[in-house]
């Protein structure tokens, strides 16, 4: 059997541990992403040459490759072209709905507030591009940057000695303003600090595998990121109603990602326990990157899980907070209602995972590693910054200074007080 049943009841706290503290394999290569990323700050392109070589085999000539992407973009197939095209359509109208309206309101009391947003002006996204091809992530990441009216886009994607033209043409089509082939860690801090080639953004967003999500950690601080969104993660949360088939097929395909991949079932029912594994093992071997898939099913924070009952299954759900969650139950409703922690929900047996991964319009750059306890997944958001704006009148002040005046003076900031004074006295 590739996967086991394992019953929550019997879980101790090193399994517990094991699926809520996951960490995809991130702690592990810190020190060594570390010294890459303060490499690249020191020296430049020499030291993101030097690490191309090492982690992708290859000599990068110019490391600007720009002008390929609409080279490759005109050399793609019409089905190709239209379903980004379609997938960035979808992406852009749900993200436009997100542009939040400016605001100003006056109060009665003399007090005028509001909130601007306004685009950040240079942004890194990066794209990932290692054991997998990823032009979904390009337009995951540069399109909601355009809807927000970000000035540059910056894209770092690793190098390859024929670059798949389905990514660029996806980075051509979105609407990047730079790009450049380098990946990993080595392309997240080129983003963050600058090189000779690469110029230096405010923020980094983007998806990957564990050396760019250490990197993303590493540089944090120095330069704004998005949100630690890492190898990729699914729960199914079902009922006895679910089909074993389909729970099987979404563990399988997220999976396929990374062999860091955490994938789980969940269900209060044994016989669509057993079933779930007996449908693995039937369809890993038709899958062509089985071996990917078995090494992510096998990882401790994988596994078929048997509650006692549908609460116990939505409980446990709750605290692992998974980047996605599928829900295939009865009442799939009622369950959504009592979850509060997941990256991106997906609802009924016609909701693949992969629709959202696409081109359903939702986000797929999303929180792992129970980040989705604490925030959610890109968005408009993520590229706008909010300022607040007020005014007051006489009256307003009036009515508010000594409010003012008492806390400035516990405070013991005298300076404060008396700036409203010479306004009221
Ligand atoms: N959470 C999300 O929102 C989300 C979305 C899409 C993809 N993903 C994840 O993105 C990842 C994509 O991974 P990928 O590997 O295909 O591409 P990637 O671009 O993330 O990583 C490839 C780079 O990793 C670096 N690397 C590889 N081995 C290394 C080593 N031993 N030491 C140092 N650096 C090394 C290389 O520089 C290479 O360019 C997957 O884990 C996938 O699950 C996550
Ligand atoms: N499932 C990934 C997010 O974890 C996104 C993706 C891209 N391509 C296919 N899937
Ligand atoms: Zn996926």
């Amino acid at each position: 059997m590739t996967i086991d049943v394992r019953e929550l009841a019997d879980l101790g706290p090193t399994d517990r541990a094991a699926l809520f503290e996951r960490d995809a394999g991130i702690d592990a290569v810190r020190a060594d992403v570390k010294s890459i990323v303060d490499r690249v700050r020191e020296e430049g392109d020499v030291a993101v040459r030097s690490f191309t070589e090492e982690f992708d085999d290859i000599t990068v000539g110019n490391i600007e490759c720009t002008d390929q992407c609409e080279r490759a973009w005109e050399s793609l197939p019409a089905d190709v072209t239209d379903a980004i095209q379609e997938a960035i359509e979808n992406v852009e109208s749900f993200h436009r709905a997100q542009v939040p309206a400016d605001w100003r309101e006056a109060f009665d009391d003399g007090r005028e507030l509001g909130r601007r947003f306004r685009p950040i002006d240079r942004v890194g996204v990066y794209v990932p591009g290692g054991a997998a091809a990823y032009p979904s992530s390009a337009i995951m990441g540069i399109v909601p940057a355009v809807v927000a009216g970000v000035d540059h886009i910056a894209v770092t994607t690793p190098p390859a000695d024929e670059p798949n033209p389905v990514t660029l043409g996806a980075i051509y089509a979105a609407g990047a303003d730079a790009v450049y082939s380098v990946g990993g860690a080595q392309g997240i801090a080129a983003l963050a600090y600058g090189t000779e080639s690469v110029d230096r953004v405010q923020k980094v967003v983007g998806p990957g595998n564990r050396w760019v999500t250490a990197a993303k950690a590493a540089v944090r601080g120095d330069v704004e990121i998005d949100l630690l969104a890492g190898p990729s993660e699914v729960l199914v949360l079902a009922d006895e109603t679910a089909d074993p088939e389909l729970i099987a097929s979404e563990l399988l395909a997220q999976a396929e990602h990374d062999p860091n991949a955490s994938v789980v079932a969940v269900t209060d029912d044994e016989e669509t326990a057993a079933a779930v594994t007996d449908a693995i093992d039937s369809q890993l071997p038709e899958r062509s990157r089985s071996d990917i898939i078995e090494e992510a099913l096998s990882n401790d924070a994988s596994g078929v899980l048997l509650a006692r009952s549908m609460s116990e299954a939505i409980l446990f759900a709750e605290s692992y907070a998974p980047e996605h969650l599928a829900i295939l139950a009865a009442d799939d409703e009622a369950i959504l209602d009592r979850i509060d922690s997941a990256g991106s929900v997906f609802l009924g047996p016609y909701t693949p995972v992969a629709a959202g991964d696409y081109a359903s319009g939702t986000n797929h750059v999303l929180p792992t590693s129970g980040g989705a306890r604490v925030t959610g997944g890109l968005s408009v958001d993520t590229f706008l910054r909010a300022t607040t704006v007020q005014r007051l009148s006489r009256d307003g002040l009036d009515d508010l200074s000594k409010t003012i005046t008492t806390l400035a003076e516990a405070e013991g900031l005298e300076a404060h007080a008396e700036s409203v004074r010479r306004r009221t006295d």
